[in-house]
């Protein structure tokens, strides 16, 4: 028996999966996932209770008010259902089932002249309209709902026999009602902040997971992601400061980390939108230039170059860069860096302060 609810529920738990992926493109990722599912497992719960009812009403026990009444409900749960699905209004869909759900229960009462029942499905209302429609519509939408019970229950319709009228009985029913909206108010809102203390963190953690810790630029981490699973074809160049051990050595650690941190600034805003540029380890940058022009990239790399030893770092020397340069694409990537390294290497030989293009990848 336990087994056998248990896989009834991963059944539905599945449907519910394959309708939002394919309806509304929500994984079980998606912070959206969890609200979206209790929506669609409300409506589709609602809706099958409404047409079983409907069934009962007009096949088992033939009662013609109560199977209209249920066959509206099952009417505005498939309205609901699309609301949801074809049109990806989750509010309105909220706000369909919860008028359709009070409004069948409100006509089921009046039918059987019920009182306990319209007091159980009253002190449901506020804890189920905060969930599907959040604070303020849930707060509108129960305190409208608890206005209509008090007048239901106020005005003479008969049909609240054998219950009277009772001060005493409705002022404890307000003050649960109060209470059980407080509590789900605050479950609700306890529940949206540690989602937004974890969407927060994780961004952090993703943001830290790219970046380099000194200069703020993209790590090699990522750039190695954006090379490896980019199906455009870029221009690659790896840029290393010429001398930087020098600079370490006479000025010390901490003024070298000052270079790097400077440098990259200026690398970035010479670059701007052109190319993204990320630190590859130690004093190497690697940069990435869409690869539509080489006349464009050379042109860039000189710039660079003129930018970088035009500024002033404050070190009473120029800071320059030597940079090996090759056009690159995600299945020749590892030759490609083996290349980028060498035209380096060469640009060193060269003299330093200027860059190497090669224009074939080695084997
Ligand atoms: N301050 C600082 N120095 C670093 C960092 N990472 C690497 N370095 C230094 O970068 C220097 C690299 O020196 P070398 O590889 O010998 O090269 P170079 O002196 O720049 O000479 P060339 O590359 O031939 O122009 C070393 O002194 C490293 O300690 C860092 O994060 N901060």
């Amino acid at each position: 028996m336990r087994e056998g609810l248990t896989i009834l529920v991963m059944k539905g738990a599945r449907v519910v999966e394959s309708l939002l992926e394919k309806y509304l493109g929500v994984t079980k990722s998606n912070e959206q996932y969890r609200h979206l599912s209790l929506v669609l497992i409300s409506i589709l719960t609602c809706t099958g209770v409404a047409a079983f009812f409907a069934f009962y009403n007009l096949v088992i026990d033939y009662y013609p008010p109560l199977f209209y009444v249920d066959a509206v409900g099952t009417l505005m749960g498939l309205l609901s259902l699309s609301a949801l699905l074809l049109f990806r209004r989750v509010l309105l869909a909220s706000f369909i089932l919860m008028l359709m759900v009070t409004g069948v229960c409100l006509m089921v009462i009046m039918d059987r002249n019920n009182l306990d029942y319209s007091l159980a499905w009253a002190l449901v209302t506020p804890v189920v309209s905060v969930f599907l429609m959040g604070f303020l519509y849930g707060a509108l939408y129960s305190g409208l709902y608890l206005a209509f019970v008090a007048w239901f229950a106020g005005s003479n319709l008969g049909v609240w026999q054998p219950a009277s009228w009772d001060m005493d009985s409705f002022s404890n029913l307000v003050v649960i009602y109060l209470l059980l909206f407080i509590l789900s108010c605050y479950y609700e809102f306890s529940r949206r902040a540690s989602h937004k203390l974890l969407q927060d963190s994780n961004e952090k953690l993703r943001i830290q997971a790219f970046t380099d810790a000194l200069t703020g630029l993209y790590n090699r981490r990522y750039m190695e992601d954006l090379l490896l699973n980019s199906d455009q074809d870029f221009f690659i160049a790896m840029a290393d400061i010429d001398n930087f051990k020098k600079v370490n050595d006479e000025l010390g650690h901490d003024v070298g980390d000052e270079v790097l941190i400077s440098l990259s600034k200026v690398m970035r805003s010479s670059l701007g939108s052109n190319g993204i540029v990320g630190r590859w380890g130690g004093e190497e940058f690697m940069i990435v230039v869409h690869g539509e022009s080489e006349e464009n990239f050379t042109g860039q790399l000189s710039s660079l170059l003129e930018n970088i030893s035009g500024h002033s770092f404050g070190i009473g020397r120029p800071v320059t860069i030597s940079l090996g340069a090759v056009r690159h694409s995600a299945k020749g990537h590892r030759a490609a860096l083996r290349s980028v390294d060498e035209a380096l290497y060469s640009a060193k030989m060269s003299g330093k302060n200027c860059y190497k293009l090669v224009n074939s990848i080695s084997d």
